[in-house]
């Protein structure tokens, strides 16, 4: 896929005429359409996170005005992508699980205009083989390859920034755009335009080229209609439009035999290529890319496979037949003679013949020795390690592939690496991620140690263990956004799963909360988790109840069926009239209340009223009924259940003795890591340091866990206020603490102080990332070596209070500990502002924001705050009973002992090192 030559448009400058000369975007702009308009367009927000749910609109009103003052389309896309801004009047939509979200008209678009910039990485060929190499088929599908100035480049829309242009579907009987490259700024752009007239409510596509795309063949085929759109003749667009023949695995016309695309390329978006499973197999880095691909490539029985199961993910009771018909799925256990000896009757399947074999090594030499991946196996010599790994992997490839096609059908035997000793159930075996072996679960951890084909890749956390039959090749593989199929592929393969998968509206669900929240990587966990909620809720409705869908939920003539799954999914007991999880409830009616959205916005979209009318009215039955059949009782318990909780706070000993525990294990750490730079090490320290801001500062774990290192980096390091009176007290204390801001909760900016010894640490870990194996992509300060993830202060803390010997070890997690100071702060007379000063250091809600006076605020509370602080980090709280933070005072002395231990904050040193100097 790529661009002629002469369909290039460069954008000249609209003054000189030059070609040569590229625009000055910024100016020419300004001039040419007025500062008004520029500042309007520049306001127009992006912001997926922000809109309703499958529906991220952008007002069209404001761009009637604008597109009315373009003129030539190539200046107005010019325009867009010198903003790296997208165009109004358009809207993202879900549209199924098969194709995903789409992209529509909010508003009328004429034929040849600049509808949107296919925004990504531009990206040479070499690059974009390397990640070719690296992603899931899903991301693959963003690459665009063109032609420019003789070499093949790429723009690599994989990461979701939020643009429109990376969500165009493909349409290659009647796309209403066209993909063309335009050059601004001497660089290639992608630009898509209006091919002819479009009207509000069209889904926008353009051709992937002739590419050979899994999805046309159920088109053509009417199997499933994709698009609405009434059929053409099937001609493509006119010469010069940027389309013609290439192939959907690929580049590898392009760059397989050195040719760089001629006139007759097109554009189009690429999967994997053969050239880059060939690549897979020697590098051996993406064993499942380069199976499916290879699976697709070689021929058209294994893309059926494929894509009929994605056909399945649109019907979920044929979903839920698979699922209860995997049960026939077996792992044959291994094979005795009457007399009880083994017999090795093991079948492996070829990879390239799918025909089953004892002697798989030996075949794949004699019959398929052309092929590039035995040709390589065979280049070493009989007997070698890396000839036993090559074939061994085309054998695991062998079998993955038919285990797929078994656990499409639903019925057959499965082939694992080392068959069991008795007749398993497939649900115990699952698939290692490198080398596509099938093992038992419980021992994958065994052969993950020493799985050949392990690369030494940097691997997401939790992404280097495995991936089951179901995650890698369940309904889902197509039509669920990238984002999604990944959070998917982390869960567990277990029955929730399946159940997951098998239901388009828990997809759907989870579709919605990963376009809300997905841009954060921290809250997948809770897009996950709310698929499991709901899952959860239908595997016990399946049980208890004639409910089979989640789309049987949202009918009002169920109503009372949810009830009863709900109550039982929460563990309600009928005769005391409470709940186990009464917080449960209370969700998955917010869930249920979601849902009934989502189908009446699916049954709207597929003008079917009747089940709209359903949705609608189960909402007003969930406004009207629910709370009285069960949030009632789940707010009654939850407030009995606190009622009659205990209030733990801590005992001030304990505090005390934690600190300490604390002071001299951040000693010790601290030497070893000095001397000794290992991982282990760096963790002691990482874990000390967490846990002494988290106690000090008596922050949510979360929220301090997550630090992220530039935070630290980038420390406000404001000198005192002028205008603000301090006592000489105060002074140093603000002298003697580092404030620094991270992300609170409901992203509020939150302040952490930092004692010197606690900054001496953060320096220390800060400086020895590297040597201790912390990757540079890890972006947090208390992060894991060798993850991109970060501690978790509350298993530092829970650790460190049992270990320092506590009375009630329980009491010093972070949440008690906030409690506490809210509790002992009553002993002090604070008045209104220091309250919510102190409120806002402990991250509690704050009534006034005084984002005005963010320095001074800052000066202060650092100042009067950390009194507080200091008090009750020395159990001394109760000597301050009464007083204000103005007449607290502290001695400075045991202040200044901990100043002058700090060197490295030589600010203000000399005097207090003059007061306190031996001499
Ligand atoms: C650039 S993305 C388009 C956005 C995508 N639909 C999404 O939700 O992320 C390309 C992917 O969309 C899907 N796709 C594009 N056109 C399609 C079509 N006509 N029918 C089905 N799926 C399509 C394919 O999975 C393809 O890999």
């Amino acid at each position: 896929m790529s661009f002629p030559e002469a369909t290039e448009q460069d954008v000249t400058d609209p003054v000189t005429g030059d070609p040569d000369e590229t625009l000055d975007l910024q100016d020419s702009f300004q001039e040419e359409r007025g500062p008004l308009l520029a500042a309007s367009c520049m306001s127009m927000s992006t912001d997926h996170s922000m809109g309703p749910p499958f529906s991220f609109k952008q007002e069209a009103p404001t761009d009637s005005q604008a597109r009315r003052m373009r003129r030539c389309p190539e200046t107005d896309a010019a325009w867009h992508i010198s903003r790296l801004e997208d165009e109004v009047g358009l809207e993202v939509r879900y549209i199924d699980t098969f194709k995903g979200r789409g992209v529509f008209a909010v508003s009328a678009f004429e034929e040849g205009e600049f509808i949107v910039e296919y925004r990504g990485d531009l990206i040479n060929f070499e690059e974009a083989q390397r990640r070719r190499r690296i992603y899931h088929d899903a991301l693959k599908g963003f690459m665009i390859d063109f032609i420019w100035q003789g070499k093949c480049w790429t723009i690599d829309a994989a990461l979701d920034d939020g643009s429109f242009g990376r969500l165009f579907n493909d349409d290659h009987l009647n796309p209403n755009c066209i993909i063309k490259r335009i050059i601004v700024g001497r660089q290639p752009h992608l630009c898509i335009f209006a091919m002819r007239d479009i009207i509000p409510g069209e889904e926008l596509t353009y051709t992937y080229g002739d590419a050979d795309c899994p999805w046309r063949e159920k088109v053509s085929k009417g199997q499933i209609g994709v698009n609405s759109l009434p059929q053409s003749s099937g001609e493509m667009p006119a010469s010069g439009q940027l389309c013609g023949p290439t192939s959907w695995r690929g580049s590898t016309d392009v760059h397989q035999d050195g040719v760089l695309c001629n006139d007759s390329d097109v554009c189009s978006i690429v999967g994997n290529s053969e050239e880059d499973s060939a690549a897979n197999s020697s590098d051996e880095s993406t064993s499942e890319g380069s199976a499916w691909a290879h699976g697709i490539s070689k021929g058209k029985k294994k893309e059926k496979r494929i894509y009929s199961e994605t056909s399945n993910a649109l019907e979920a009771s044929k979903s839920e037949e698979a699922h209860q018909s995997s049960s026939h799925i077996l792992i044959k256990g291994i094979s005795k003679t009457s007399r009880g000896s083994r017999v090795y009757d093991k079948k492996q399947y070829c990879f390239f013949c799918c025909r089953p074999l004892s002697k798989i090594a030996r075949h794949l030499e004699q019959v398929h020795s052309n092929e590039p991946d035995v040709a390589k196996a065979l280049t070493f010599p009989k007997g070698s390690k890396e000839r036993k790994i090559l074939l061994e992997h085309l054998r695991n490839k062998g079998n993955f592939a038919y285990n797929a096609e078994i656990l499409e059908k639903g019925q057959g035997d499965l082939v694992p690496c080392k068959k069991p000793r008795k007749d398993s159930n497939s649900g115990d075996f699952i698939h290692c991620l490198h080398c596509l072996g099938l093992f038992a679960k419980k021992f994958l951890w065994r052969h993950m140690k020493q799985c050949k084909l392990r690369t030494n890749e940097l691997s997401t956390p939790g992404a280097d263990k495995m991936f089951s039959p179901g995650a890698c090749m369940g309904p889902t593989a197509q039509g669920v956004s990238a984002g999604l199929h990944e959070i998917l592929r982390n869960m567990n393969d277990d029955e929730l799963l399946l159940t997951i998968k098998a239901d388009p509206y828990i997809i759907k669900l989870g579709e919605y909360f990963y376009n809300k929240l997905g841009a954060d990587s921290g809250k997948h966990a809770y897009v996950r988790l709310k698929m499991r909620e709901v899952g959860r809720l239908l595997i016990q409705a399946k049980k208890a109840t004639p409910l089979r869908r989640m789309e049987d939920f949202v009918d009002p003539s169920n109503f009372l069926h949810v009830v009863t799954a709900v109550k039982m999914v929460c563990g309600y007991d009928d005769d005391k009239c409470t709940f186990k999880r009464p917080t449960l409830a209370v969700k998955l009616g917010h869930s249920l209340q979601k849902m009934a959205f989502l189908v009446s916005f699916q049954a709207m979209m597929d003008r079917d009223s009747e089940k709209a009318d359903k949705a609608r009215d189960f909402n007003e039955m969930y406004t009207t009924r629910w709370c009285e059949l069960l949030s009632a009782n789940t707010l009654r318990t939850f407030r009995e259940d606190k009622w009659n909780a205990p209030l733990v706070i801590p005992f001030t000993e304990d505090v005390k003795m934690m600190h300490l525990f604390l002071d001299n294990k951040q000693k010790s750490t601290f030497n070893d890591l000095s001397s000794n730079a290992t991982s282990k090490n760096w963790t002691c320290l990482a874990k000390v340091t967490l846990s002494q801001v988290v106690l000090f500062n008596r922050r949510r774990e979360g929220e301090v866990s997550k630090m992220p290192l530039t935070s630290f980096v980038c420390r406000n390091t404001f000198d005192l206020h002028e205008d603000v009176a301090f006592t000489e007290l105060e002074k140093k204390l603000c002298r003697h603490f580092t404030w620094i801001e991270i992300k609170g909760k409901k992203g509020r900016k939150v302040p952490v102080l930092l004692t010197p010894e606690m900054q001496k640490s953060m320096e220390l870990l800060k400086e020895k990332r590297g040597v201790c194996g912390v990757p540079s992509e890890n972006i947090y300060m208390f992060a894991r070596p060798s993850a991109l993830s970060h501690l978790r202060g509350s298993d530092c803390l829970r650790d460190f209070a049992v270990e320092c010997g506590a009375k009630n070890p329980k009491a010093l997690l972070s949440t008690k500990h906030r409690k506490y100071v809210a509790t002992l702060s009553n002993v002090l007379n604070l008045n209104n502002t220091e309250i919510d000063r102190l409120a806002d250091v402990l991250g509690h809600s704050i009534r006034v924001q005084r984002e005005d006076y963010r320095l001074p605020e800052g000066t202060l509370q650092l100042a009067k705050i950390s009194k507080v602080l200091m008090a009750l980090e020395t159990g001394r709280l109760g000597e301050f009973s009464g007083k204000n933070l103005e007449d607290i005072s502290i001695d400075a002395s045991e202040l200044e002992a901990e100043v002058s231990i700090e060197h490295s904050l030589d600010r203000d040193e000399n005097s207090s090192a003059d007061r306190h100097s031996p001499d």
